[in-house]
């Protein structure tokens, strides 16, 4: 690669031709999973990394392992910005005032390094396991009562979210709200994200959507604002709460997400963050740790139930670790030792990633590999494409959770090789992805260690997928489940 510009004229990578107006309105049009079947088509016929016009922007993609660890690892202070927000994105981010969204500088690595010290250090984790257990132990026994009550096969997807989403709002809020609160915030963030793909063009001429779809824009703004009626008032009684009790809290009270919000002070801006603000980052929270972990759930137990013996290899494996207890759990101590429960869950990751792209952006413009990547540009990682290359893996559509087997330290951030790149790579990797390996491990395990699950009389798992938000399963998965004991 060459990062010092030179005399020859350096060009942006190649694509499509673009004609003005016409093609950015074909790719708005598009859904993710037709943008993502596209982009394959002209990989193969211009290479690794290409540029698509879209809108005013250019828009470059990069599906090549190796050229992923150049700009993420290598030149990572150059490729760990991001897009500047739209105009509908300012909005539902405060300006860029959340760990994804934010420019690479000093906001980003204070909100990112109050959620990796505060929250995601590995004490902050441990003293959230009572609850893990708890909200587990709530999964299987509405899978026992949803079993018996008929003899219908369950649809699971549902269930896993709702665990999920349970067990952040007890992180971000610290208490157990009743269950109507918890549908309340619930509701607030769904409806948003179902909505996002319609808000999507109201980021392009907003001048002209402000007026011809100014509907659209009043339903943005109405949403948001019923998520911040929801969630200011807990945050209030949280703050009324501390200032009651000290800021430390009782002993045996666990800090939450809001707690450390609330003790955050901006040093560019040098002040606390707003309300509104920490509506953000508590809404950040929530999302980006419910759909990616239950999808990726769902996906791990689909393959689970159409392997009956890989099943049947993590039973074994727990039964030869944890023997026969009187309670029947896996605990969170016991998972380090499960190592093929650990491939199975990261071949689960490497072939159905839920995030199929990340956005990145460059801090400058930057020759790389002999293309300009303009600054004020978007650089896509075809994540999803990377993990399925068969440069890298061998029969790389199928589920074999033994490649990870010799390889017991198989490194999930990429930093010495990319072979795949589920949670990103490089200084704006998911910063919570141990915590969301522990959620799989230990749902996972819990899962199958109390019951056997399988297909409905008749059926088949269908291992087809669609890309929404994330990639999900286009059949959701429906299983009969019987107690092992
Ligand atoms: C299986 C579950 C998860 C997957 C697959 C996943 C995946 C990802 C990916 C691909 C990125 C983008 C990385 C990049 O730009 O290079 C990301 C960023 C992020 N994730 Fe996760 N994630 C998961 C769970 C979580 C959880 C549980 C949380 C929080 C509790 C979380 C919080 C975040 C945040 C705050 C960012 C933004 C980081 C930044 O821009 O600096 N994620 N995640």
């Amino acid at each position: 690669i060459l990062f010092s510009h030179h005399k020859k004229t350096i060009t942006i990578p190649p694509g499509p031709p673009h004609i003005p107006i016409i093609s950015s309105i074909l790719w708005l049009r598009k859904t993710f999973s037709e943008l993502e079947a596209v982009v394959k088509t002209l990989h193969a016929k211009y290479g690794p990394i290409i540029t698509l016009r879209i809108g005013t922007e250019r828009t470059i993609f990069i599906a090549d392992h190796s050229l992923a660890h150049q700009a993420l690892i290598q030149h990572g202070s150059l490729f760990s910005d991001r897009p500047k927000a739209r105009a509908a994105l300012k909005i539902l981010s405060s300006n860029q005032h959340n760990i994804s969204s934010a420019s690479y500088g000093v906001t980003w690595r204070t909100l990112r390094r109050n959620l990796a010290s505060e929250m995601l250090h590995p004490s902050s984790v441990k003293s959230f396991s009572r609850t893990r257990k708890w909200v587990v132990h709530t999964l299987l026994t509405r899978l026992k009562s949803d079993s018996s009550q008929s003899n219908n096969p369950i649809k699971v997807i549902h269930h896993f979210q709702y665990a999920m989403f349970y067990l952040l709002v007890f992180m971000c809020f610290g208490e157990r709200l009743d269950n109507g609160k918890v549908r309340d915030i619930e509701r607030v963030l769904r409806q948003m994200l179902l909505r996002f793909g319609r808000f999507n063009i109201l980021n392009f001429w907003p001048k002209v959507t402000m007026i011809l779809l100014h509907k659209r824009w009043e339903e943005l703004f109405r949403y948001r604002k019923e998520q911040e009626d929801v969630m200011v008032p807990i945050i209030r009684a949280r703050k009324q709460k501390r200032a009651k009790e000290g800021v430390g809290l009782n002993d045996g009270v666990v800090v939450s997400y809001v707690d450390t919000l609330l003790d955050l002070q901006l040093p560019e801006e040098k002040r606390e963050l707003s309300e509104e603000e920490m509506v953000t980052l508590c809404n950040e929270f929530m999302n980006a740790g419910t759909d990616t972990t239950s999808t990726a759930l769902q996906w791990i137990m689909a393959n689970l139930v159409k392997y009956p013996h890989m099943q049947e290899k993590v039973v074994e494996e727990i039964r030869e670790i944890v023997g026969e207890r009187e309670e029947r759990e896996v605990k969170e101590e016991d998972l380090h030792k499960l190592s093929y429960l650990k491939a199975v869950i990261l071949e689960g990751l490497r072939r159905h990633p839920p995030a199929h792209i990340v956005s990145h952006a460059v801090t400058e413009d930057v020759v790389f590999n002999d293309y300009l990547v303009p600054k004020n540009g978007t650089v896509n990682f075809m994540v999803a494409m990377i993990g399925l290359d068969p440069k890298v893996w061998e029969d790389p559509m199928a589920f074999k959770p033994e490649r990870f087997l010799n390889d017991e330290e198989f490194d999930i951030t990429g930093n010495k090789e990319i072979k795949m790149m589920p949670f990103g790579a490089g200084r704006r990797i998911c910063p919570a992805y141990n915590l969301a390996l522990l959620h799989l491990e230990y749902f996972v395990a819990n899962l199958v260690w109390n019951f056997k699950w399988r297909v409905p009389e008749g059926g088949d798992v269908d291992l087809s997928e669609i890309l929404e938000f994330s990639g999900v399963m286009k059949n959701a998965l429906q299983i009969h489940i019987s107690p092992r004991i």
